[in-house]
């Protein structure tokens, strides 16, 4: 596979900013695969793709482009296309010779760019429309054109700022589906900023940016199971949040000990972190991993997620944690129920920075006093 976009070591700092936007920033992008930056408002997502395209000089850093450092070269003559959230379509065109107008720019005569056009536009499923003027056009069929349009431009890579994220629920899940014909049809490049988990979904892995660092790069089932941090963790959502200290392999806490799996190598403060899907509501009478008195049973899409205020020394007053439920619970608040947790298969724990740095100022933390993954 060739390296097509190599973003290395970015550093940037918006003028009159305080602090920097992004710091030391590295993601590599395969050519044909599909990057998502996920990442929360405000993280630098954008910025990022101002950087790639050159729209912002980065502090340091390196944008290599097949290898070739790009940096001092305008973003015009680099050789990428950028989509946003708002299509910019050439109003005094109609739809058709908005989607031929790169190959115009490349002095292609207009028959034949129009006939390429053509095509583009049949692959978004718009081949009907290229006479209309955009103002003719509904919202997703506009988008539809912008992205006919950044595919005909035939760059590199294509860098798409929240393409989507202005459409409606049933819009955006028929340009998701969009996507993956297209990626199926023609393998373009993509970096892919969004805020929304289901749309880095689409991506072949996901770069999790958070206040301007990358904090994991990843497939994004690894997202949901072995998270990096406790900010990648919060992110993905879904997880509980059990504090504690892991030593030799197991993860202890007030709760209890629990081993944790052989890839989870570390000492120090921690906190597992377990899936709602992973945990089992398990009646009293049986032994469960843990006890407690459910505050809340509340409907989240097709399941239920039962709210448990865990006990601690026979008070309901630890840690909240969900479960989620898929065949309905017949808990109300007030009853009290025991909660299983999965083997050390189904457990993860990430380092609780915070904890770390609160006992800095206590006592001076061994070299070991952190959360690393083996193989991760
Ligand atoms: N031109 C600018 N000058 C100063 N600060 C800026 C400028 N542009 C963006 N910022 C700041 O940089 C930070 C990152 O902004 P950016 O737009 O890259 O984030 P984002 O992750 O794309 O956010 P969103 O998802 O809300 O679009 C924010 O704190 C923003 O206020």
């Amino acid at each position: 596979m060739t390296l097509a976009l190599r973003l290395s070591a970015i550093t940037h700092r918006h003028p009159c900013a305080t602090g920097a936007t992004l710091t030391d920033v590295d993601l590599d992008v395969w050519a044909g695969q599909m990057v998502a930056v996920l990442g929360p408002s405000g993280s630098g997502k954008t910025t990022l793709l101002r950087v790639a395209a050159g729209l912002e000089s980065p502090e340091s850093g390196e944008v290599l482009l097949d290898g070739v450092d790009v940096s001092g070269v305008p973003p015009e003559r680099r050789d990428l296309t950028m989509m946003f959230q708002k299509p910019h379509l050439f109003p005094h065109l109609n739809v058709l010779d908005n989607v031929a107008f790169a190959d115009r720019l490349r002095s292609r005569d207009r028959t034949s760019s129009r006939v390429a056009a053509q095509r583009y536009l049949d692959l978004v499923h718009l081949g009907g429309l290229g006479r209309r003027r955009p103002r003719q056009l509904s919202g997703g069929q506009e988008q539809r054109v912008s992205l006919a349009r950044a595919l005909a431009a035939q760059r590199r890579v294509m860098l798409l700022d929240e393409p989507f994220s202005s459409l409606d629920t049933g819009l955006r899940a028929s340009m998701h589906r969009l996507m993956d014909e297209v990626r199926a049809t023609l393998q373009p490049t993509i970096v892919m900023v969004t805020h929304d988990l289901g749309e880095a979904e689409l991506a072949d892995r996901v770069a999790v940016l958070v206040e301007g660092r990358i904090e994991q790069v990843d497939v994004i089932e690894r997202l949901y199971a072995a998270p990096r941090t406790l900010a990648v963790a919060r992110l993905v959502g879904g997880f509980n949040e059990l504090p504690g200290r892991i030593e030799g392999g197991v993860h202890h806490s007030s709760f209890g000990s629990f081993p944790l799996p052989g890839e989870v190598e570390s000492t120090g403060p921690s906190i597992l972190v377990v899936r709602k899907e992973r945990l089992e509501l398990a009646p009293l009478g049986t032994s469960p991993t843990l006890t407690g008195l459910v505050v809340h049973v509340r409907q989240s899409g097709a399941h239920q997620d039962v709210v448990v205020a865990l006990e601690h020394q026979g008070v309901a007053a630890g840690p909240r944690i969900t479960v989620e439920v898929r065949l309905g619970s017949t808990l109300r608040p007030g009853d009290r129920t025991g909660v299983r947790l999965p083997g050390a298969h189904g457990l993860w724990a990430v380092a609780d920075t915070e904890s770390a740095g609160s006992a800095t100022a206590q006592e001076e933390p061994g070299p070991r006093d952190r959360v690393s993954l083996r193989g991760a």
